[in-house]
């Protein structure tokens, strides 16, 4: 029974060996899942069977869920009956173990005549099995179906991965040649893109600047806005204002209209009145220009007169000026002397000193003077030069001329001369006067054909020495220059600087310089000025192209030194020869000017004794006209030296020296 059962067993439950193939899916390299078919051998044995009816099992869990698909359980508990294979799986050991336990006992221990109820029982199962069996083969030729289908599914895939690639490659390989040529282009645009970029760069910055400016006048113009706006009101209110005088002034031309008409009938009265007075005043013109004609002739007679005028006072004139007190005297009491001054045209004063004797007894002493001329302290240089103004007309006229300013120390000769060291007009002295009355005389004479040169020259006698006041400063002293007398009665000095007046502005140049170079020569200026004489030269020439007349004067302007006694003991050396000098200068021209009041004609005058009277031999006597100004200190301190400086003015008026005539040229 044993045999037939196993028989049985061996025919139905295992199949014969059969070669089948399965799938497997490949993954590719880019983890694309493709469909790659493998063929794997497939034997179907008991242990298939086994592989089979787990597969089968997973695939029941499987169809749990499916529960069409299904398979019975009965199936199971046949097969694991009839197992008792050691190389099962893990879940057939199990239930391998379960049927070891239950077929153990009845083999070993049943009764005999159970025997065939368990035969029948294993019939039984074996028809189980065999139904089992018919089912698995049915399942078996379904899966060989999918099976072939899924080969057949395969190949198309594998066919469709075939294209795939070759379609891959072609596309990888037109995508290649594509991606060089964009990645050019990218590079070309990139380059294109990177030049856009700076110009925009480029203009942004440009714009940005723009924009600043703009941003800048925009500030500026709203500024200017606001002014204007400023400006706008203010307007507003000026053009109300004026429109509000505009109707006043409306208001005030329909008035002013009926007036112009009133007026314009007295415009036409007038008219005639007018025409009138132009008749007559053309009958005045005619006799204004008969007027003028005598008026140059009275200009003639007035010059005859002044010469004649001249001559009857004799030729040397004497002024006497009184300076003012300066500040720093002022505040001293009783140092004023006393001095009155008195006569119908003021040419007199006088002066009073007060004796003190022993006992205390006061007396009195007067001492009075009379000159053409006394100017009291607060005569001006204006005044002053108008007394003179006919002299320097006469220089112009072709006169030689000579205008002394004689005095002691301080007594103001420098300033009547020049002025002070900074001159106003107000205070400018005689000369820088004379030169710019010359200068307006000329210009009003070139209206009757005269023109005129004025030539200026400045010197200093200092030790019976000529200096050049308007040299160079550094050659002051160092050259020789010798007076020199020419026949036709002009008298030069060698080597001396000349300027050309042409201006009366070139006089104060001139003056200063002159100033500059006394100081080189000085250790105190002032001093210097004391210890010696200064001579202006000016050449006044003149030459009428209409008549062909011609003229030729000179104007001396003398400042002279210190004129107090000076006392020869005591002193030495330098000091000594200064003091001689100056004494025998001074006293040399009282000489001369003796000499020339009491001289018959040809007699001798020592003019030669001095620098001085040598260089004015020609400007002194007969045919010049010579006036001398006597400064005096209004101080009692110094009241000694003013009675002697009027003293010596006195005898200088009391000369009688011929009359003065024209130079010949
Ligand atoms: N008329 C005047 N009005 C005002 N000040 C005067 C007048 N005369 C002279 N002075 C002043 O008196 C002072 C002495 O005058 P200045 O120097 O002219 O004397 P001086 O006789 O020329 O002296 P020196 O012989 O030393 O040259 C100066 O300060 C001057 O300005």
């Amino acid at each position: 029974m044993k045999s037939v059962v196993e028989s049985n067993r061996k025919s139905s439950l295992i199949p014969k060996p059969t070669t089948t193939t399965v799938t497997k899916h490949d993954t590719n390299l880019k983890g694309t899942t493709a469909p790659t078919i493998k063929k794997v051998p497939l034997s179907i044995t008991n242990n298939n069977i086994r592989k089979s009816t787990t597969m089968l099992s997973s695939k029941r869990k499987n169809n749990e869920k499916d529960p069409a698909r299904s398979i019975r359980p009965r199936v199971d508990t046949g097969l694991r009956r009839s197992s008792s294979s050691s190389t099962s799986t893990a879940s057939n050991k199990a239930t391998n173990k379960k049927t070891t336990i239950v077929s153990k006992k009845p083999l070993s221990r049943a009764p005999p005549k159970d025997l065939r109820t368990k035969i029948s029982d294993m019939e039984d199962a074996r028809h189980a099995n065999e139904a089992k069996i018919a089912e698995l083969s049915k399942d078996w030729k379904e899966l060989e179906d999918t099976v072939a289908n899924k080969e057949t599914e395969s190949r198309e895939v594998s066919q469709r991965l075939v294209e795939l690639q070759t379609m891959r490659e072609v596309e990888e390989r037109t995508h290649g040649d594509e991606m060089e040529i964009l990645k050019s282009q990218h590079l070309q645009q990139n380059r294109t893109l990177e030049e856009i970029n700076t110009n925009l760069l480029g203009k942004l910055t440009d714009m940005q600047n723009e924009a600043s400016t703009m941003k800048q006048r925009t500030q500026n113009a709203s500024k200017q806005h606001q002014i204007a706006q400023s400006e706008n009101i203010a307007l507003q209110e000026t053009i109300s204002r004026t429109s509000a005088s505009f109707i006043e002034l409306e208001a005030e031309l329909m008035s002013t209209k009926s007036q112009h008409e009133m007026t314009d009938k007295k415009l036409t009265e007038r008219q005639h009145y007018i025409d009138e007075l132009k008749q007559e005043i053309q009958g005045t013109n005619a006799e204004l220009k008969e007027l003028e004609t005598q008026l140059l002739g009275g200009e003639k007679m007035r010059r005859k007169l002044h010469n004649t005028i001249q001559e009857l006072k004799g030729n040397i004139r004497v002024f006497c000026r009184v300076r003012p007190p300066l500040e720093s005297e002022k505040s001293r009491e009783g140092n004023l002397a006393q001095i009155r001054y008195y006569g119908e045209d003021g040419e007199k004063l006088e002066l009073t000193e007060t004796h003190c004797s022993t006992l205390g007894k006061k007396t009195t002493k007067s001492h009075p003077f009379s000159f053409d001329k006394v100017f009291a302290p607060e005569t001006t240089q204006e005044e002053c030069f108008e007394e003179i103004s006919q002299l320097v007309q006469s220089a112009l006229d072709g006169y030689n001329v000579c205008i002394f300013a004689y005095g002691q120390t301080g007594s103001g000769k420098t300033y009547t001369m020049q002025g002070p060291s900074g001159p106003t007009s107000q205070s400018s002295g005689m000369i820088p006067r004379a030169v710019q009355q010359i200068y307006e005389v000329t210009q009003k004479l070139s209206e009757r054909g005269w023109t005129y040169t004025m030539e200026g020259q400045f010197l200093e006698i200092y030790n019976e020495t000529v200096h050049d006041l308007l040299g160079d400063t550094s050659n002051y002293g160092k050259v020789k220059h010798d007076i020199r007398h020419e026949k036709n009665g002009k008298t030069t000095v060698t080597d001396m600087t000349t300027v050309i007046l042409d201006s009366p502005s070139k006089v104060n140049m001139m003056l200063r310089k002159a100033s500059q170079n006394r100081a080189t020569g000085a250790t105190n200026l002032n001093e210097r000025s004391s210890r010696s004489h200064s001579v202006f030269m000016l050449r006044l020439t003149g030459n009428n192209a209409t008549t062909n007349e011609r003229s030729s004067g000179v104007l001396n302007l003398i400042d002279l030194a210190g004129s107090e006694r000076l006392a020869l003991s005591g002193s030495t050396g330098d000091r000594l020869r200064e003091t001689q000098a100056i004494n025998k200068s001074l006293s040399c021209l009282g000489d001369v000017i003796h000499a020339l009041a009491n001289n018959k004609e040809g007699g001798h005058v020592p003019f030669r004794n001095s620098k001085l009277t040598y260089l004015l031999q020609n400007s002194l006597g007969g045919n010049s006209k010579t006036l001398m100004f006597v400064n005096i200190s209004p101080l009692s301190e110094h009241f000694g030296e003013t009675i002697c400086s009027l003293r010596f003015a006195t005898k200088v008026n009391s000369c009688r020296i011929g009359t003065a005539k024209k130079l010949r040229v």
